[in-house]
């Protein structure tokens, strides 16, 4: 893991949490597990039940940041599917801005070949600042070119943000290419790509993690811990409307 927002740094090996912030935010529940039971006899089986949940969320309670934590990163990285994870390891909803552009737009192939790039990322760029706008914990997975448009990584910039990295060896070997027929015709893609990108990544980004180096439960554990720890970003969430100055951090 490698903590380098805007300073450009290259990833490496796992490395000790950026600049762990002293806890500023709201706490967030764990939401109480399914199947327990928690009832003390002769109690009402709904105040004891009740009663229950209370402690265990007081047990269980995390410190989130109060807003979304935003995961970017190359084509096949395990945006989706580790955000997916990260999200039940917290208890919070997941969000991926792809699917929420198929739902409102159709497939996206479909939209880049009717309506052009340049006018999939404007709406891109719409559906991402739509979704950030949400108080609370989330997990929002980002398509792979969204940190193109500028007006993104301005945004990304109060927003815990995790760039997943991997290797193309590992992409070819695991993503399901047939789901992927740019990389399937031209396996360089990928690298090439990247390569272009790789900038705009490390502008926009808090930590990184390489997929390719460990599994996915021991790094939606890893990744989730570092989401717990992370109180850096504060002020008020872009897009509601909020006029309360940011709080400095005491260095
Ligand atoms: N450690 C890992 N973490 C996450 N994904 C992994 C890992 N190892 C293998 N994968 C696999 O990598 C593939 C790509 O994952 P996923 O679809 O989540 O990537 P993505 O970044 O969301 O891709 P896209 O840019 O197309 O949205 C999946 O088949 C996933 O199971
Ligand atoms: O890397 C890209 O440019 C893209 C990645 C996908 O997540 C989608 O957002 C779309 O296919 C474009
Ligand atoms: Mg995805």
């Amino acid at each position: 893991m490698t903590g380098k927002r805007r300073a450009g740094r290259p990833s490496g090996p796992p490395a000790a949490a950026p600049k762990p912030a002293p806890p500023s935010t709201p706490e967030l529940q764990h939401p109480p597990e399914s199947g327990e039971s928690g009832a003390s006899a002769g109690a009402p089986r709904s105040r004891a039940a009740s009663r229950s949940r209370r402690r265990r969320r007081r047990r269980s309670a995390v410190r989130l940041p109060d807003r979304a934590i935003v995961f970017v990163g190359p084509m096949a990285a395990g945006k989706t599917s580790l955000g997916k994870r990260v999200a039940r390891e917290l208890g919070v909803p997941f969000v991926d801005t792809d699917a929420v552009f198929v739902r409102q737009h159709g497939a996206i192939t479909d939209f880049f070949a009717a309506h052009g790039e340049p006018e999939f990322r404007r709406i891109e760029a719409d559906v991402i600042a739509q979704e950030l706008a949400h108080r609370g914990g989330r997990i929002v997975a980002l398509g792979g070119g969204a940190v193109l448009t500028e007006r993104t990584r301005e945004l990304l910039a109060s927003f815990p943000v995790v760039l997943l990295m991997t290797t193309q060896e590992a992409v070819l070997r695991t993503a399901n290419l047939s789901r992927r027929p740019l990389l399937r015709d031209d396996p360089n893609a990928w690298g090439r790509i990247l390569e272009e990108r790789r900038p705009l990544y490390e502008e926009v980004s808090d930590v990184t993690y390489r997929t390719d180096r460990a599994t996915k439960e021991q790094l939606a554990r890893r990744v989730a811990q570092w989401a717990r720890s992370f109180g850096k970003k504060r002020g008020p969430i872009p897009g509601t409307g909020e006029q309360t100055p940011p709080t400095r951090s005491e260095a």
